[in-house]
């Protein structure tokens, strides 16, 4: 069993367990395994950062927990507890349209996306969106809700958020829109924010303001948050606890100190030798070579073996790596069965 993060800490601190999540999708060209097996845990206070190449099945973990995968295609199996006084509620077998999954949704769990529309109605004023949320979820007033409104947007580094609160989503730039929805996703104080590359396109400053209002918010409420994204200068800064994904699996999982400094995968290796900011101080930047293969292959053996600098043979073909070495920060490569790290040959052709 998978378990990233601080075991030590107390089971009532714990908000999400995922355990063995399956995400396939039946698509004309074939059965695509989004996440194929997939276990981590949550705590209340935690940012739990995921890195891992384009398509590799984050956001689908994301969306999984959200309820908003398109089902059909998605087809959803294993668990994913969510926490509320110590009880668990399996939010796969809840029906994501009902009224608990909704209540779930837009009080507890909130979600920041890439894309701002996904979550912004053109056809209401920004205020009034962030202002529903405010009322609905924290009983405000008409005139709290819009004080507040114009508190959070200042917050996210909307300037003049008096005359901001009354315009409508095409009156507002890229980089406002994905700030009033951060501001809206943050309104309820959700218990878990999930950030699906939540500043990316944003400048720097603006990105520093929005991380550290999710810091207030996590000092201040204990939200926990699931933090996506391709900037692993953000992760190393922000989380926690880290986990790498290859291919829809997890292939590395522990706090960010053991993931970025003491990591035992070849695929977190190549990840972090291909980034200038963690790259620079003592390697020269090497990209993982090859590519990842076809999603709707059916692989046996180590997914990452045709890409590995550190191959080594027949185990890495035929049998899945298991996880090891410890628990706490967990490893799924067979280097380990094998008796540690050590260059070889090269990747099978
Ligand atoms: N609605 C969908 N229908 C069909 N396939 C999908 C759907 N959503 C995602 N996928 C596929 O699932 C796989 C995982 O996608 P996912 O969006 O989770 O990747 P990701 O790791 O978040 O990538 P990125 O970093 O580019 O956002 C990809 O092969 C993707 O094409």
């Amino acid at each position: 069993m998978l378990a990233a993060g601080s075991g030590n800490a107390a089971s009532d601190d714990l908000l999400i367990e995922v355990r063995d999540l399956r995400v396939e999708f039946r698509l004309t060209e074939g059965l695509l395994r989004a996440v194929d097996g997939v276990s981590f845990e949550v705590r209340s206070h935690q940012t739990l950062g995921v890195m891992g190449e384009s398509g590799c099945g984050k956001s689908v973990t994301a969306r999984a927990i959200m309820g908003i995968l398109p089902m059909p295609p998605a087809r959803i199996t294993g668990t994913i507890n969510y926490y509320e006084q110590g009880q668990p509620v399996d939010l796969v077998s809840l029906d994501p349209k009902g009224d608990q999954y909704r209540d779930i949704r837009g009080n507890r769990i909130s979600m920041i996306f890439q894309e701002p529309m996904t979550a912004l109605s053109p056809v209401h004023a920004v205020g009034n969106q962030v202002g529903e949320v405010l009322r609905v979820h924290r009983g405000m007033t008409r005139k709290e809700a819009r004080a507040q409104t114009v508190d959070l947007l200042d917050r996210v580094g909307i300037s003049d958020p008096e005359r901001r609160v009354k315009q409508y989503p095409f009156e507002l730039s890229g980089g406002m829109n994905q700030r009033a929805m951060i501001a809206m996703a943050l309104a309820c104080r959700p218990r878990l924010l999930i950030a699906d590359e939540p500043t990316t396109g944003l400048d720097v400053t603006i990105q520093a303001q929005i991380m550290k209002l999710i810091q207030d918010l996590q000092a201040e409420f204990g939200m926990a948050v699931l933090f996506i994204t391709h900037d692993l200068g953000l992760i190393a800064e922000m989380a926690d606890t880290v986990l790498t994904m290859y291919m829809g699996q997890i292939v590395e999982a522990g706090s960010a100190e053991q993931v970025f400094y003491g990591h035992t995968h070849p695929y977190t290796e190549g990840l972090l030798k291909s980034i200038p900011i963690v790259a620079a101080q003592h390697h020269r930047l090497a990209p993982i070579r090859g590519s990842v293969p076809n999603p709707f292959a059916q692989l046996s053996g180590c997914r990452f073996r045709y890409r590995c600098h550190r191959y080594i043979g027949e185990i890495c073909d035929q049998d899945p790596p298991h996880f090891g070495p410890a628990p706490g920060h967990l490893t799924k490569c067979w280097l380990h069965k094998a008796g540690g790290l050590h260059e070889t040959a090269g990747a099978p052709r």
